[in-house]
């Protein structure tokens, strides 16, 4: 802050006023990395927002005048309409079931609409031209240099205290796995678009600057072309880290303007080449460099955080009725003319243990996925407790007391195994924005599975290091972590030792039977589903064709014919 407190003194006007204009971008650069960089949704449309605000500001004062009443109105507006903007595009970017190209691809329109409007603006926006004459903050050149650089340490601190904070990481988990998100609760729709929506408003705050930096206004301002720039001076300097976009976007920008005057096309090509060399041999950008030079130092290499584990009191058993917590009743589903289940009817009470078994194709994890996800098309009805689920996106179905674990392990590759413990417990005790939590409230039964596999001594461990067993028994001990009323496990022995699956059966039975959890498990170990179900279904070509208990089903003849192969229509 001193350094840039005196810098304006020493350096020439020119600098001064080039340097003013890349800290501004830069505050942009911000914006862009946490969207794209952690949050993983790559946005050409900040400029667009940064462009309506510093519109918004010109428009502002020259109608007005710069009163400060009409500063501080610009300010505000220059603020509120690229955010409202914002809202309007993150709700059209990030509606159910969009994908990240969709999103990408409406941040490219955005600003060429926005663009368009400045041109058909007339007088108004100045159209081709832009606005000038406009009233500005009274401030020297050196006054703007520092309002730029008080606006760019206090974003980048900002954004350094969120992206380190729980909050923070589930801004990575949307990135790595945003289906795994949805099914621990959280609402993965929701974090993008009030993302997109502060960060508009960000990047207006920036057009606010720049409008009073610079005194003038034009539609390139607005452009994708400058929105394609910001991505490349993010990519270049380093995505997901913040410094790297930060130096990286001053560095291009302040060596762009002195070289692109003399050289303009050398200038372009250089940058190009360099874009490309580094997309290729540096994906994490210039700022790669800065890490494995760090790692190299023994101090560089510091432990991640992992917080303390404690057990938690599980609420009281369920307690035992004739009421089912899961109950299905004429289920028919069909991808096109296949139809994959037909005619289900199902009811699970609290403290079963339902083993749903058949071979290969039988339809078992396309009915997991009807009970988890009331989104489905399907006919017939699912109701948990009481309550239909019929059109509730999975997050809502986990509100209800839902929890999945699915076929293949489904976790955050990026994030350490505390961290994803962390965000299984974000839906009930919530996330800070600004700080980690200390110690970490497991249930008995989560912590039981963490200990078994040793995942306990592996808090700081990133994910992408776990063995796939160690993957399968951290997703379980999340779900369990979510304290479901009823619990959807998709082969959770998958992968694992004898002795993990013997405990793993131990953790089942208690979470059923002791605390009247309501179980459905796919499973393909015939050994493992008789020593721990309380009964066991048998599905076969979409069809449930048996539904007793464990002996009569071991025992049942049309059970036999299935698995060797027979019982076809
Ligand atoms: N998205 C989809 N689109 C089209 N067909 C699908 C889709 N998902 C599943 N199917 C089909 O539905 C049938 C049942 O698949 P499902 O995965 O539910 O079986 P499963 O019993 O879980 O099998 P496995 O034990 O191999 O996991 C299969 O014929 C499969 O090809």
């Amino acid at each position: 802050m001193a350094a840039l407190w005196i810098a304006p003194l020493y350096l020439d006007p020119f600098a001064v006023n080039v340097l003013t204009r890349s800290m501004i971008y830069a505050v942009l650069a911000i914006t862009v990395d946490l969207l794209w960089g952690y949050m993983g949704a790559l946005t050409f449309g900040q400029a667009a927002f940064f462009g309506v605000g510093a519109y918004a500001t010109a428009m502002t004062l020259g109608q007005f005048g710069g009163t400060p009443q009409w500063m501080a109105a610009a300010l505000a507006i220059a603020v509120a309409a690229p955010a409202a903007l914002g809202l309007a595009v993150g709700w059209l970017s990030f509606y159910r079931r969009s994908t990240a190209l969709y999103a990408s691809v409406v941040s490219l329109v955005v600003p060429i609409v926005v663009v368009q409007l400045i041109y058909s603006g007339g007088e108004a926006t100045g159209s081709s031209s832009g606005l000038v004459g406009f009233d500005v903050l009274p401030f020297e050149i050196e006054g703007f240099f520092r309002l730029a650089a008080a606006v760019l340490v206090a974003a980048t601190l900002a954004a350094w205290i969120f992206v380190r904070s729980d909050a923070g990481r589930a801004l990575v988990a949307v990135r790595d796995n945003d289906a795994r998100c949805a099914y621990l609760g959280l609402n993965p729709r929701r974090i993008q678009i009030v993302m997109t929506t502060a960060l508009a408003g960000v990047a207006g705050l920036a057009g606010f600057v720049f409008a009073n930096a610079s005194a003038v206004v034009a539609p390139e301002n607005a452009g994708f072309l400058f929105g394609t720039e910001l991505v490349i001076w993010v990519a270049l300097g380093g995505r997901g880290t913040l410094l790297g976009p930060v130096l990286g976007t001053i560095a291009i920008d302040y060596l762009g303007a002195n070289l692109s005057g003399d050289l303009p096309f050398l200038w372009q090509l250089l940058l190009g080449a360099t874009f490309v060399a580094v997309i290729i041999l540096l994906p994490g950008g210039l700022a790669e460099i800065a890490r494995r030079g760090l790692a190299l130092l023994p101090s560089g290499r510091a432990e991640g955080f992992a917080p303390k584990l404690a057990a938690r009191a599980l609420r009281p058993a369920e307690t035992a009725s004739d009421r089912p917590l899961l109950k299905v009743s004429g289920l028919a589903k069909s991808y096109g003319s296949l139809k994959v289940l037909e005619n289900i009817d199902l009811e699970v009470r609290a403290g079963e243990l339902v083993s749903l078994v058949g071979p290969n194709g039988a339809g078992k994890t396309t009915l997991m996925r009807c009970l988890s996800d009331g989104t489905e098309p399907i006919d017939g009805a699912i109701a948990i407790g009481e309550v239909p689920i019929s059109g509730l996106s999975p997050n809502r179905i986990v509100a209800l007391g839902v929890g999945r674990k699915f076929q293949v392990a489904s976790v955050f590759e990026s994030l350490t195994v505390a961290d994803c413990l962390l965000l299984a417990r974000a839906s009930q005790d919530g996330l800070s924005l600004v700080g980690r939590r200390a110690t970490l409230n497991l249930p008995q039964a989560a912590l039981d599975v963490m200990r078994m596999t040793g995942l306990d001594r592996m808090l700081a461990t990133p994910v992408r290091l776990l063995s796939h067993g160690q993957k399968q028994a951290l997703e379980l001990s999340m779900v369990v972590a979510l304290e479901p009323r009823v619990i959807l496990l998709d082969e959770p022995t998958a992968g694992l030792t004898k002795a993990e699956r013997t405990t793993i059966g131990a953790v089942l039975k208690s979470l059923t039977k002791d605390f009247g959890v309501a179980a459905v498990l796919v499973e393909h170990d015939l050994d493992f589903v008789r020593e721990i179900s309380s009964r066991i279904v048998v599905l076969h070509q979409g069809r449930l064709v048996l539904d007793g208990t464990v002996d009569e089903v071991v025992n049942s003849e049309l059970v036999k014919t299935i698995y060797s192969g027979g019982g076809h229509d």
